[in-house]
């Protein structure tokens, strides 16, 4: 028998397909020292009882209480960390608007370290408290609190995605809160990429620097070109927003004359390690440039609402072969739970496929086939997550890191009950991402290692 550096024994829920989840009911999960997990073992296999001797009392084993239950840990794949400060605020006017009036003015305030490390503390404990184990963050155009953030999530044990944001365009960006100009946010953004590269190598779960035009219209044509040579030369990470809104798609159309994803294909921005938020707008051909580049989309269900107009065909973009996972767009969303955003999916694309205006007729109220199922939103926050970053995150099998959160269906006072019904555990899952809160989070696993424990 292999010796194991930790040791797990419970029922875990774990995507197969988007639309099927795996129960593994009473397994073994036994890790390496890296913090993967190197084997998963069923009950019924011989090996079990040998591991479980040996295992059992040690300091290295732990057992789920009855009532626990691991899930992945959730993947938020879009999340402006420096809008935390403003969550829940100003949810009433377009896009550009708030942007100006109170998106731009908050983030110019994170020249300031302190204020950074306040707000970013804060954000990084509370996504842990909410199962969220790995995050891809636009952080604000500053290089030194960029990489803060990129400190806090290795000190706190988070796998963080960070991007210093660039805006270098001197018409479009307010001259209080942009670039110095296009060679310093070229120049600023590889340092931020080469320290983070070195606060990579000394952190378990791993922290990536992201390139991060913020969006096209706030970017020169010669910033997003330079951007597209450093994801070359670094094979970066990417991200920005691509077609999110009919301002801004409108805008980029009028610009550039062709649609946001043909643009940023053109600066060398679509790639496999890319990652474009909302996507509302794209066109079939847009949709197959994705596909054909491995670009990913981050579907923000609740920021939608507020800012999008129109709601994200996912089903009919998953089915061309498009990788998709979930984000919570803080602050365009309100909520920092990925689980609020796993249930806006269900409901927006039931709205989208039975439409929302009953002075029409049935058959022309709705986009056939729109609907997503629970399991599929599941699958959209955790494993869809994970192949969106190509890394072996998202799922609860071999070779996936351990990245887990422990749900106790038995917290006292919680609105998850099953009324001593002998229900399956498809039926426990169903329950769980609909009726969960954080306090239903008892602990939270990333590569091994705990992050988060939440007292009785
Ligand atoms: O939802 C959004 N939040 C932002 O901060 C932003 N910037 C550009 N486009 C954006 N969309």
């Amino acid at each position: 028998m292999d010796s194991f550096d930790k040791v797990f024994r419970g029922t875990a829920f774990s995507s197969k397909s988007p639309k099927e989840v795996n129960i593994f009911k009473d397994y073994l999960f036994c890790l390496d020292a890296e913090g993967k997990i190197q084997r998963s073992v069923s009950p019924q296999e011989k090996v079990y009882q040998e591991i479980l001797d040996a295992y059992t009392g040690e300091s290295n084993f732990f057992v789920l209480e009855e009532g626990q239950y691991f899930l992945p840990g959730f993947i938020d794949l879009h999340i402006h960390a420096p809008q935390w400060a403003q969550a829940g605020l100003a949810m009433a006017i377009p896009l550009e608007d708030w942007l100006d009036a109170y998106t731009f003015p908050l983030e110019a305030k994170f020249s300031d370290l302190s204020f950074a490390r306040e707000i970013y503390e804060d954000l990084v404990a509370t996504l842990l408290a909410n199962g969220t184990t790995t995050a891809l963050y636009f952080a604000t155009v500053h290089k030194e609190a960029s990489y803060l953030l990129a400190q806090i999530c290795a000190e706190k044990g988070q796998r963080g995605l960070v991007g210093k944001v660039v805006m270098d365009h001197t018409e479009e960006c307010p001259a209080y809160y942009r670039d110095k100009d296009t060679q310093k946010a070229l120049d600023d953004t590889e340092a931020f990429i080469l320290s983070v590269q070195e606060l990579n190598k000394i952190t378990k779960q791993g922290v990536y620097p992201v390139i991060t035009p913020r969006f096209i219209p706030s970017c020169t044509e010669e910033a997003l070109a330079g951007l597209g040579k450093l994801a070359e030369k670094y094979d970066a990470y990417i991200q920005s927003h691509c077609s999110e809104s009919d301002w801004e798609h409108a805008f980029v159309k009028e610009r550039l004359h062709k649609h946001d994803a043909f643009a940023l294909n053109d600066f060398g921005l679509l790639r496999d390690k890319a990652v474009m938020a909302h996507c509302t707008f794209l066109a079939d051909e847009d949709v197959a440039l994705f596909a054909e580049t491995g670009t990913a989309i981050a579907h923000c269900p609740i920021s939608n609402v507020f800012f999008s107009n129109g709601i994200l065909p996912l089903a009919r973009f998953k089915a061309k072969g498009v990788d998709i996972g979930l984000g919570t767009d803080i602050s365009g969303g309100f909520s920092p739970s990925l689980l609020d955003n796993v249930k806006q999916a269900v409901i927006s694309s039931r709205m989208l496929e039975e439409g929302v205006d009953a002075t029409l007729p049935a058959e022309e109220r709705g986009v056939p086939d729109s609907r997503i199922t629970i399991n599929e939103a599941f699958y959209f926050a955790t494993a869809g997550g994970g192949e969106s970053l190509s890394l072996p995150i998202g799922r609860i099998e071999e070779g996936y890191c351990w990245d887990v959160q422990v749900i106790d269906i038995k917290t006292p006072g919680s609105k998850l009950r099953l009324f001593g019904r002998n229900v399956n555990l498809e039926e426990v899952l169903q329950k769980i991402l609909y009726l969960s809160t954080p306090e239903n989070i008892r602990a939270v696993w990333v590569q091994g290692e705990k992050v988060h424990a939440r007292p009785r």
